[in-house]
């Protein structure tokens, strides 16, 4: 996931304090976590059509750069080193959710990153959410967890570092719930609060779940309630809590994994910053497929409808709609619908294409249609 920026972050703070010292009522108003960045969670990720065109640069062959090692002009992707130590069976093609390379013993590694500025105030939750977010690329694909290495941001200036150590003791916690080490990490002085993890796992290169292998006919399942988006917007906005939404955020896509492997499942994704209609829209176009949406069946987090009616939408679920809009059949839909299946999750579920006991179907992958996506 790439970090939007560091624009917009709280003026007029308190000084740094020291681990243990107490706060005031105007301090702890100040130390709330969203009130220092801009966007939170995956809603402050780059927008997907600016995403990819970056991305699309490195695919791109690569002219021998005159102070860079002299390699010569590569002839296919720009990605691939002349003499590669393992074989990459996920990549950046299709803008999966891990990278994914054979080593020898018939293993599979994965690889994946995501950081992001806060989503709530709490910080253990934040970085309980974060880490849960970090983990589920490697769910996502099919692998297990094995280490991760934590990547901070501080503003050690005007957020007390004890918060710093709540943030990290929630990722610890997260990850050992996962059987997944943590042993390391990188952390700086930065104007906004950013957290994550960057994971490695592993996985059985014959069993990988791909954002590319969805086929015609197919059920859609998704595993977990949409919503989060404006929830955590709204508690941006007024400080409500919404413990349905952090609940949902920290729970591991472990098992849902689990049972779409189980299930025979060859296509999935996590439904993050992009939201449902983004990330689906992705899997259609990788797949060469339709997806259908049946929008009565997609489950919301109790709130979720409200939020919207009441305003709290995210520039990014907005951003959503508009970078999917020429690949969509909206049919009889509103805004109302539509900025709910756009909004943008933050350690959001698995779309998988299969059936999973107990997640609830919400559409099927039909042939190529003109449009990618189609709501009914
Ligand atoms: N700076 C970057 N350089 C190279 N590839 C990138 C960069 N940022 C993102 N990508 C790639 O672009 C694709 C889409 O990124 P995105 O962050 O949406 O995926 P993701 O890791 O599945 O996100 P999420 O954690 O929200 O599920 C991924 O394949 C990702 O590896
Ligand atoms: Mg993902």
């Amino acid at each position: 996931m790439l970090y939007e920026g560091y624009s917009g972050w709280e003026p007029n703070l308190p000084r740094a304090r020291r681990i243990g010292e107490t706060m005031t009522a105007t301090e702890r108003d100040t130390t709330r976590l969203t009130r220092h960045a801009r966007g939170g969670g995956c809603a402050c990720k780059i927008p997907p059509g600016e995403l990819e065109t970056i991305v699309a640069e490195l695919l791109a062959p690569q002219p021998a750069h005159p102070h860079g090692p002299s390699l010569g002009e590569q002839p296919g992707r720009g990605l691939t080193p002349p003499s590669p130590n393992g074989e990459l069976v996920i990549g950046l093609d299709d803008g999966d959710d891990a990278a994914v390379v054979c080593v020898e013993g018939g293993r599979a590694i994965v690889a994946t990153a995501d950081f992001f500025t806060p989503v709530v105030d709490d910080p253990y939750d934040w970085g309980r959410i974060a880490a849960t977010n970090a983990l589920s690329d490697v769910y996502a694909v099919g692998g297990t967890p094995v280490v991760a290495v934590n990547l901070l941001a501080w503003p050690r200036q005007t957020l007390p570092m004890d918060l710093a150590r709540e943030v990290l003791r929630g990722g610890l916690d997260v990850a050992r719930a996962a059987g997944c080490h943590v042993a390391g990490g990188h952390s700086v002085d930065g104007p906004e609060p950013v957290y994550g993890m960057a994971v490695t796992g592993l996985a059985d290169p014959e069993r990988l779940l791909r954002i590319d292998a969805g086929r015609p006919g197919t059920p859609i399942s998704l595993t977990k309630p949409l919503g989060v988006g404006v929830l955590n917007t709204r508690h941006k906005a007024t400080g409500e809590v919404f413990p349905q939404a952090i609940e949902a955020m920290t729970t591991l896509n472990r098992d849902a994994s689990l049972a779409a492997l189980a299930a025979g499942a060859r296509c999935a994704t996590d439904v993050t910053g992009f939201g449902l209609l983004g990330h689906l829209y992705k899997l259609a176009r990788a797949s060469g497929v339709t997806a259908v949406v049946d929008v009565a069946a997609v489950p919301y987090l109790e709130g979720a409808r409200e939020a919207v009616r009441d305003g709290h939408v995210s520039g990014g679920t907005r951003r959503n709609l508009a970078w999917v809009a020429p690949h969509l059949d909206a049919g009889r839909f509103g805004e109302e619908d539509l900025l709910l299946v756009a909004d943008a999750q933050t350690s959001g579920g698995l779309l998988i294409a299969g059936e999973i006991p107990g997640a609830p179907v919400v559409g099927e992958l039909v042939p190529r249609e003109p449009a990618a996506l189609r709501l009914i």
